[in-house]
């Protein structure tokens, strides 16, 4: 038997590095995983540089590598991708940034990028989106929530470049930054001016929100500062159909994750319940991709709470969560005509807060698969499988392959 489909599930930033709480194994390797060890056991398996070795992916720069477009030459900011997945057309000239919603304290100092990882920002977006004016630069804003503390800010206007710096100094317990043209381009000046005063208007009705006084009146952090990063211009993509000749969608919660998906070519699939983190109603997921896989040749499905547990440090509840993905994913097991990829789009181990370079594990499995004998889906375990070690960009053209839908090379 042939399969017809691909799933490529990505477990978003699920790979670590040893955590000496949990005696030095990784969140991965200390979690039960009955569901994901039975599938590795089913499949080739191997470690996998999204980019190649040694380099920190962004969850940007890898999801477009293992979608088979090299960041290098697709890659055009994260900010336009962010901006789309928040449903911002990113028409030509507009210049889209990825948004934080984070706390400042009384001397200006940020206290959390992430504003206590707060639930939704919908209602400061609005605030924002009414009361900030940018006429005197002939600039039109447009601001849209993300999942969680995240939001997408665009600009469109004449004349705008996307050479500019961020405000956020990407840690805790510093100011934020003026941003700065990077170019002596007036489009990149203009573009600074305009985001600094973004900025400066959107902070004073941020101090004023009646949602920001009940929650410092509630003990909780208010979201007071829009810190802003990744600006640019939307990137040009080969259709995923045209480049690969198979029909596909995404599932994801994060915003950046549908925007990659749209600019590329896959259907967005709305699905309720989902938030990006560990709340996600995971079996609702799930559920969608069955139902995707009926209509599509190729779903990306991301689960991304694993991700977020590893940013705040947490190898314990990394662990843990890793056990609930494990159980949501008990359906794959009978999935059996299809081709299954799970891994992860980089490492972000507890330790650093941050992604770093390791490889992650990668599997394969369905009908025409290799099985090797690999007995647990971990980052130790898969690198002894019959895959080896693979770059992001290998893996799409291995998928097509085993569906038999790549071209020949040669006559
Ligand atoms: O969106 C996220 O989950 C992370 C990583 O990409 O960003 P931040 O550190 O700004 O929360
Ligand atoms: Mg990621």
């Amino acid at each position: 038997m042939t399969a017809q489909k691909i799933l490529l599930l990505v477990l978003d930033g699920i790979a670590d590095r040893p955590c000496e709480v949990l005696d030095g194994k990784t969140p991965l390797q200390a979690a039960a995983t009955p569901v994901l060890d039975r599938l590795a056991q089913e499949s080739v398996c191997g470690i996998m540089d999204t980019i190649a070795p040694g380099i920190r992916p962004g969850s940007d720069t890898a999801h477009l590598s293992l979608l088979g477009y090299p960041p290098e030459r697709y890659y055009t900011g994260r900010g336009p991708l962010e901006a789309e997945g928040c449903g911002i057309r990113m028409e030509a000239g507009m210049i889209g940034f990825r948004g934080n919603f984070g706390s400042l304290d009384s001397n200006g100092t940020i206290i959390d990028r992430r504003a206590g990882r707060i639930a939704s920002t919908a209602p400061f977006c609005d605030a924002i989106r009414e009361g900030v004016d940018l006429s005197s630069f002939g600039v039109e804003l447009f601001i849209e929530p993300g999942a969680g503390h995240r939001a997408a800010v665009a600009f469109r206007g004449e004349g705008l470049g996307a050479n500019v710096t961020s405000n956020d100094p990407k840690h805790e317990h510093l100011p934020p930054l003026p941003i700065r043209p990077m170019t002596d381009a007036g489009s990149d000046l203009h573009t600074a001016e305009v985001a600094n005063e973004f900025l400066r208007q959107s902070q004073e009705i941020l101090f004023d929100h009646p949602l920001n006084k009940q929650r410092i009146a509630d003990g909780l952090l208010p979201a007071n500062i829009v810190l802003i990063r990744g600006a640019g211009i939307m990137g040009r993509f080969e259709p995923f159909p045209e480049k690969w000749k198979i029909t596909g969608s995404v599932i994801s919660a994060a915003a950046l994750i549908s925007g990659i998906g749209s600019a590329v070519g896959l259907e967005p699939v709305q699905v309720p319940g989902i938030t990006g983190s560990a709340d996600s109603d995971l079996n609702a997921k799930i559920a969608y991709t069955e139902k995707e896989l009926d209509r599509k040749d190729f779903v990306l499905l991301n689960i991304k709470g694993a991700d977020e547990f590893g940013h705040d440090g947490k190898p314990l509840l990394k662990r843990d969560f890793i056990e609930v993905i494990d159980s949501a994913l008990a359906p794959l097991l009978e999935w059996h005509d299809i081709i299954i990829a799970i891994c992860a789009d980089h490492t972000t181990p507890c330790s650093v807060m941050d992604h770093s370079g390791d490889p992650v594990p990668i599997i394969i499995r369905g009908p025409g698969v290799r099985v090797d004998s690999v007995a647990a889906f971990d980052e130790l375990c898969t690198a002894g499988g019959g895959l080896s070690r693979i770059r992001g960009g290998d893996l799409m053209p291995i998928l097509v392959d085993l569906i038999n839908r790549s071209e020949k090379y040669g006559a």
